[in-house]
C-alpha cells in the first residue's frame, strides 16, 4: 500500500485553489523530488503529504521554525522531545547530557556543522541555519523525509553532499527543490508541478530538457 495517495485532489490555500486534479501514489521506499516555479503550490502539496502520515514522517520545513537564541544543540535536540519526559528534557536542555551531546555532535558533524554546535541559531549563516533545521528533523529517526528546498542556501557540492547524508538516513523521501541536477542526481522519480497542475510524474533519468522547458516556461 502507497504511504501518500492523492486521487484527483484539490489542493487550496484558504480560499484559493492552489493545484487541481492532482493523482500519485508514493511508495514508502520512494525517492520523490518535487520541481517547479516558485508560487505553484510545492509547499503546499508537501504539507498535504505530510498530513497522510505524520507518525512515519520526519518534516522539515522552509520556514525553519528555529528557535533563535537557542543553539544548534539545543535545536537539534528538539527533535527528540517527544521520546522523553519534560524532566529528562528539562535537565538535558539545561545541561546537555553525555549521550545525547555525542550523538548531536556527531549528527552536526556529518552536516558540516563541526564547531558550531553550541552557537545560538542567530549567529549562524543562512546556509549554516538549513542544515541545523535539516539535522532537527534527521535527529527525529522518522523512515520517510519530507523536506521543502532543504539545501537551497547551500553550494552545489554541499548541497548533494547533505542531501545525500539526509537521503542514506531514510527509507524514502519527497523533496522539494529548485536545482533540477539534484533532482536527477539524488532521486528516482520527479513530479513537475505546473499551472495549478502536476504536469509530469516521471523516473528522474528520464527527464528531459522538453520537460524542463515547458516547467518553467
Ligand atoms: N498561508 C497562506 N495563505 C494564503 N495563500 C498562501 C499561503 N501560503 C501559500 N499561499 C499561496 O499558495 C500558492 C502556493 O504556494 P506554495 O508555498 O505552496 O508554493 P511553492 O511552490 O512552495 O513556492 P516557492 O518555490 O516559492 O517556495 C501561492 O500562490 C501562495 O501565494
Amino acid at each position: 500500500m502507497p504511504l501518500f495517495t492523492l486521487n484527483r485532489a484539490t489542493l487550496r490555500q484558504g480560499n484559493e485553489v492552489v493545484l487541481q486534479s492532482v493523482s500519485l501514489a508514493i511508495q514508502a521506499d520512494e525517492r520523490v523530488a518535487i520541481l517547479g516555479p516558485s508560487g505553484v503550490g510545492k509547499t503546499t502539496l508537501l504539507n498535504h503529504l505530510y498530513q497522510q502520515a505524520p507518525q512515519q514522517v520526519a518534516l522539515c520545513p522552509q520556514a525553519q521554525g528555529l528557535v533563535e537564541p537557542l543553539s544548534v544543540y539545543h535545536n537539534i535536540y528538539m527533535g527528540e522531545l517527544n521520546r522523553h519526559s519534560s524532566l529528562y528534557n528539562l535537565i538535558n536542555l539545561l545541561l546537555p547530557l553525555p549521550k545525547p551531546r555525542r550523538a548531536i555532535g556527531e549528527l552536526a558533524a556529518s552536516l558540516g556543522l563541526d564547531g558550531k554546535l553550541m552557537t545560538p541559531v542567530a549567529q549562524l549563516s543562512g546556509g549554516q541555519r538549513q542544515r541545523t533545521a535539516l539535522g532537527r528533523a534527521l535527529h527525529q529517526a522518522k523512515p520517510t523525509l519530507v523536506a521543502d528546498e532543504p539545501v537551497s542556501a547551500l553550494d552545489p557540492i554541499q548541497a548533494k553532499s547533505v542531501l545525500q547524508r539526509a537521503l542514506e538516513q531514510h527509507q524514502g523521501a519527497v523533496v522539494a527543490l529548485h536545482d533540477v541536477a539534484l533532482a536527477r542526481a539524488c532521486f528516482d522519480r520527479v513530479l513537475g508541478l505546473s499551472g495549478g497542475r502536476l504536469l509530469f510524474d516521471k523516473p528522474a533519468e528520464t527527464l528531459s530538457e522538453a520537460d524542463l522547458a515547458q516547467l518553467y516556461r
